[in-house]
């Protein structure tokens, strides 16, 4: 029997899950209305009280929220304002309406006009105090995480070797591929629509009516890391892992005045217009998130990085430790559930931040008797480090939707799409290594193509694709093809980051036949969910930075300038390449039409995906092999495609 310290007992003295319901599905816009079992203790109530909102019953303060809603006679503003502002048919789209109010559109590395007198983190306690959550924040038990690379999958091994442990866990991640609900975990799952609505229109709604001149409403990020602290005090969570947006000594998760412990990951070039030129300027941000006398660990990292983290952890007595990439017997034959080399990387931190947080809180000694300095690792860790699952991080999805029978499908060629959303020059060296590894068939690189499908796929998602892979062994020798699907930022630099994949696949042997450049459906101004609609209409549509994408392309590759003159850009793009394209010699091909030998613009994702499965289904002998890369919204895009059509 295993005994764990936790939060069960509730630390309010009320039930651990509060209780959610719905009371009328009748009003012709409210779709839910909510009740939550919160301490009377909070400030909310007060706020509820004032507006009538306010149901106390034995000792529990019941808060009847209802959004949006079509209530005429309620004197409460702000939901006028919600029956007024957002008259989706959804309730769920609403929030996403809602959400995306607070997307503050600026270029990279201007500084976002909130307006108001206070500074960002400043700003961030206000809303704490609103919400009533500032005392409560300080109650969790937090694992803070900052770096350049491997923050998301750092902080989503540590949940699961807690989770593992037996705690009740949370996880706050971002950003989100497909829904935004995937940035709150709790217990390992997301967030259900019902949980993540309640608590988001209470938060929404007790900001709103509390903004000012002086304090404006919260920018997105700053109001998603407040919903988390909010959902994870409200769910009870034994420990809460959180992953800094950007940076670290400004970022709004820099809120948490003593975390457990901190970690920072691999550090490189990323969002230097923010954090600076240099490895010691972007160091230095990163270790804004440590604390006095907090223990801090990180993992090898260049000496220009490193000089700066120790003088950082020097200067508040910080005690901060290198931990040292997991050795892979240390797994005992099992498997990282996140495919790659750099996960190692990933998971050496994990171990040493897990333990540290166990020993410090108490745990560790309960949960496995020992004094913490056995060199094997615990089994709810190798559970933990085997099962963790992030999507689209080197993710494999075996694509067989094409075909609509057994027969048609041995009829078939194969299509297998290969995703991660590697963006910087590190990452995409990750993310190249990877891809080389396992097209090849590297099985022992950290992970065979099989174990690797870890995006938060379900259990016979996963066997299926295991099913198809051992079925597809069996078929005669298919040739593959290595073709990229790529898009990534303006900010970005192209030529550095398709360079760097180019060479390092060329490096082990891996040439792509054909790249394909196409704009991404998820639009940086608007938070979508899973369900949202998926818009077909490309009339219009400027590609122009896809046709430089394109010629960065040529160049490397021929080492040609592009092949298309300007004038007939927006035509060439409305049209697909033949399907013979994908799959023959390059020398087939003439330059200046509507693509080149090596490359073609595609107008839209969706079309894309449609054409790549039209080019499968034509060709039993190959098996095409798609690199999905260059930016996390084109990789949520395709996930989300290739689960619905
Ligand atoms: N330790 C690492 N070193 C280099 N690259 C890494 C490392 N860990 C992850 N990557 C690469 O970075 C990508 C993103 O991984 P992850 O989500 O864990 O990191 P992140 O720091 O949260 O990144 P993001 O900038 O997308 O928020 C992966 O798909 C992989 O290509």
């Amino acid at each position: 029997m295993m005994h764990v310290l936790t939060n069960s007992v509730p630390k309010w003295g009320i039930p651990r899950s509060p209780h959610f319901d719905t009371i009328d599905h009748s009003f012709s816009i409210c779709t839910r209305c909510s009740f939550s079992c919160l301490p009377t203790s909070l400030a909310t109530h007060d706020i509820a009280r004032n507006k009538g909102l306010l149901h106390i019953k034995e000792g529990c303060a019941f808060t009847i929220m209802s959004f949006p809603v079509i209530e005429k006679t309620e004197s409460n503003v702000v939901i006028k304002e919600y029956a007024e502002d957002f008259t989706s048919s959804s309730s769920y789209e609403s929030a996403m309406e809602a959400l995306s109010s607070l997307i503050t559109i600026r270029k990279r590395g201007e500084k976002t006009q909130i307006g108001g007198r206070y500074k960002k983190l400043e700003r961030m306690l206000m809303y704490l105090k609103i919400l009533g959550l500032e005392d409560h924040i300080a109650e969790l038990k937090v694992i803070h995480v900052a770096g350049t690379k491997g923050k998301g999958s750092t902080c989503t091994f540590c949940e699961a070797i807690l989770r593992e442990c037996g705690l009740r866990t949370g996880l706050f991640t971002s950003p989100h591929l497909i829904d935004v609900r995937e940035r709150f975990r709790i217990n390992g799952l997301e967030i259900s629509e019902d949980k993540f609505l309640h608590h988001f229109w209470e938060c929404w709604s007790l900001l709103k009516e509390n903004v000012s001149d002086d304090l404006p409403m919260a920018p997105l990020f700053q109001f998603l890391t407040i919903l988390a602290f909010k959902i994870f005090v409200y769910e009870q969570v034994d420990v809460a892992v959180i992953e800094v947006g950007l940076g670290g000594t400004k970022d709004s998760t820099n809120v948490i005045k003593e975390p457990v412990v901190c970690g920072v990951t691999s550090l490189g070039f990323d969002h230097m217009e923010t954090l600076g030129n240099t490895l010691r300027m972007i160091a230095s941000h990163k270790a804004g998130i440590f604390k006095s006398q907090i223990p801090a660990f990180t993992v090898p990292q260049l000496s220009e990085a490193m000089d700066i983290l120790q003088e950082r952890a020097l200067q508040l007595a910080a005690p901060l430790e290198v931990a040292a990439p997991l050795p892979i017997e240390k797994l005992r034959g099992l498997k990282l559930s996140l495919s790659g080399d750099h996960q190692f990387i990933n998971a050496g931190l994990a171990v040493s931040l897990c333990k540290c947080w166990l020993q410090r809180t108490g745990n560790w000694e309960k949960i496995f008797h020992k004094d913490g300095k056995e060199a094997e690792l615990p089994e709810a860790f190798l559970r933990g480090l085997s099962t963790a699952q992030l999507s689209g991080r080197a993710q494999i999805v075996y694509d067989n939707s094409y075909a609509s029978s057994e027969a048609s499908e041995n009829s078939s060629g194969d299509l297998v799409f290969y995703l991660d959303g590697a963006h910087s020059p590190e990452s995409m060296e990750a993310c190249a290594k990877w891809f080389s590894s396992v097209v090849k068939g590297n099985r022992n690189s950290s992970q065979s193509s099989l174990s690797s499908m870890n995006g938060g796929e379900n259990m016979e998602e996963v066997l299926r694709n295991m099913r198809h892979e051992k079925e597809k062994s069996k078929q005669p020798y298919k040739i593959s093809k290595q073709i990229l699907l790529f898009n990534c930022m303006e900010v970005r630099d192209p030529q550095v980051l398709l360079r760097r994949l180019v060479n390092i696949c060329a490096s082990s042997g891996t040439h792509f036949s054909k790249a394909l450049f196409v704009p991404s459906i998820s639009m940086y101004n608007k938070v979508t969910s899973g369900s949202s609609i998926v818009p077909l209409d490309i009339s219009g549509k400027d590609l122009s930075w896809q046709f430089s994408l394109q010629r960065h392309w040529e160049r490397i590759i021929c080492g040609a300038d592009s092949v298309h003159d300007k004038n007939s850009e927006m035509d060439s793009a409305r049209t697909l390449p033949p399907r013979t394209f994908l799959y023959e010699a390059a020398s087939h091909y003439c330059p200046g039409k509507d693509y080149s030998a090596y490359s073609a613009i595609m107008p839209s994702l969706p079309l894309t995906i449609k054409w790549l499965r039209d080019c499968v289904k034509e060709n039993p002998s190959v098996r095409v092999q798609v690199l999905v890369t260059g930016s996390l919204h084109l990789v949520g895009d395709v996930l989300k495609l290739l689960k619905r059509i």
